[in-house]
């Protein structure tokens, strides 16, 4: 288990070091375009989960669209701060 703070430090130190095998480092690679409709794709699951599904797998839903947007944040080299300054 991980904080989104935690989550962030991990994903910012995978792109620094790019470990081989990283999936992180795949999406990075793949681009903004990419990353974006992955975004896209884990919001709209979200949206099915927490209409058709369990809490449970809303929440893991909800856990890969955070993921994907920490990868856009670091794909536009934005850290926490720039982002939470607007919360
Ligand atoms: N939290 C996540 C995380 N959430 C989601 N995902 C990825 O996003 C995918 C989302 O699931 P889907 O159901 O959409 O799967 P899919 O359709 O097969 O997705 P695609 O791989 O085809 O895009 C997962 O299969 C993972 O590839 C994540 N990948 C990594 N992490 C964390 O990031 C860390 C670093 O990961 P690596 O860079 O792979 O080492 C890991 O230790 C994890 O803690």
């Amino acid at each position: 288990m991980k904080t989104f703070d935690q989550l962030f430090a991990q994903l910012t130190e995978t792109a620094r070091t790019r470990p081989e095998g990283s999936g992180t480092v795949a999406r990075l690679d793949a681009g903004v375009h990419s990353i974006g409709k992955k975004i896209v794709e884990e919001a709209a699951e979200v949206w099915m989960a927490a209409e058709h599904e369990s809490k449970e797998q809303a929440a893991e839903e909800i856990s890969q669209l955070i993921y994907h947007l920490q990868v856009m944040m670091i794909a536009l080299d934005l850290d926490l701060d720039d982002v939470n300054r607007y919360l």
